[in-house]
């Protein structure tokens, strides 16, 4: 267990080709700092190439940055080789001995250490112990006999079994089909949370970063855009990324132009929910902002309504003005090709035009 401290890490990778063949100015990690409290998980999300995976090689020391520090404990391992940082990483191949059974695998760090056999096996008992219920029937299976989720458990004991100072995982469960993807992240936070293990946590899937992460960090093109507790992305969001980034269906951003304290979006005239300055915004409603059929309302046309029946809702898609909306709306809205909608007011988010600011949200529903 340890406190994690990323400070200010720039990382160029030298062949890295920009549009056109030419050398790219963007560097993959373009000063980003992050703090990792002691047993604290935190899950990285953002869209493929944003520099997830290079943040975590960094952090294990399996690439040098170019620029910034990694500390553990206030220690700069900086310049410390992998194997001396103690660190515990599970990628998505697990990565196991294959001719090996669970338990040759939990010991073999011990044997290349030149550690007992007294001593492995005691350490890889006690773990196993520890991992639960069922986990030692496992260790006396050969590991290509393991289903994809129970050869991750393995994966995480050996891994535990050394003691780490952090855990680093990269899409862990990406590979595991939809049933056994839910089980498997239920039993690896139970785990983390057991062992009190700091983790980084690399997913691209945002309802999975929610389920894990203590925290989650939004990244783009190289930097962190925002770290926060769910609710904090949610109900204040940095900029328009991370509004749409988290939400899902996403929500709707319509441009608007803001005039005497009023909004005038397709075509509408709405009350502005703050003074905003005039000028050209964008708002963001999230699809249970939405009133429906009123006659006053945006007409919307529908493409399709999305059922969820375990939820007991349904979201209605389809486009104001060619943009796109999404609206929540109960299990039995009747099929219809025109809806008018209005959003609520009091539930608007309001961003400046470039999307870089968000210059009012609701803040948290109150359902009580
Ligand atoms: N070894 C490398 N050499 C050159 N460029 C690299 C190398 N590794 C990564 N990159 C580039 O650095 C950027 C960040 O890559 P990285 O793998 O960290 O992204 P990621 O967010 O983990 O993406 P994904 O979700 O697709 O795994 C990308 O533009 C990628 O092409």
């Amino acid at each position: 267990m340890a406190r994690i401290e990323v400070e200010k890490i720039v990382k160029r990778y030298s062949d890295v080709e920009g549009v056109g063949g030419a050398r790219s100015a963007r560097p993959a990690l373009d000063t980003v700092s992050l703090d990792i409290a002691d047993g604290e998980t935190i899950a990285i999300v953002g869209s493929s190439g944003c520099g997830k995976s290079t943040l975590l090689k960094i952090v294990a020391g399996l690439e040098q940055p170019d620029e910034g520090v990694v500390r553990f404990d206030g220690e700069d391992v900086t310049a410390v080789r992998p194997q001396a940082r103690g660190v515990g990483m599970v990628f998505q191949d697990y990565a196991l001995y294959p001719s090996m059974k669970g338990k040759g695998n939990l010991a073999y760090y011990f044997q290349v250490h030149g550690r007992t056999e007294e001593e492995a096996r005691a350490r890889a008992q006690e773990t196993a112990d520890r991992m639960g219920i069922g986990f030692e029937q496992l260790l006396d299976q050969s590991t290509d006999t393991l289903s994809g989720g129970q050869q991750q458990r393995v994966a995480i004991a050996r891994c535990i079994v050394r003691e780490p100072r952090l855990f680093l995982m990269d899409e862990p469960i990406c590979n595991l089909d939809a049933k056994l993807r839910e089980s498997t992240r239920v039993e690896i936070r139970k785990l983390l949370r057991k062992f009190g293990i700091s983790t980084l946590y690399v997913t691209h899937d945002q309802q999975e970063a929610v389920f894990m992460g203590d925290r989650i960090a939004v990244m783009r093109g190289g930097r962190i855009e925002q770290i926060g507790t769910f609710d904090e992305l949610y109900y204040s969001p940095a900029n328009l990324f991370v509004a749409t980034f988290i939400g899902s269906p996403p929500m709707t951003v319509l441009p608007a132009i803001a005039s005497g304290g009023l909004l005038t979006v397709a075509g509408a005239e709405w009350p502005a929910p703050v003074p905003v300055p005039d000028g050209p915004v964008r708002i963001g409603i999230r699809p249970e902002s939405w009133f429906t059929g009123r006659g006053d309302g945006a007409l919307m046309t529908v493409s399709h309504i999305e059922r969820i029946p375990t939820e007991r809702a349904a979201f209605v898609h389809g486009q104001v003005d060619g943009v796109p909306v999404v609206v929540a709306a109960p299990l039995n809205q009747p099929d219809t090709a025109e809806l008018r909608i209005m959003p609520d007011m009091g539930r608007v988010y309001v961003f400046a035009a470039d999307g870089e600011q968000c210059l009012h949200t609701p803040g948290p529903l109150d359902l009580f």
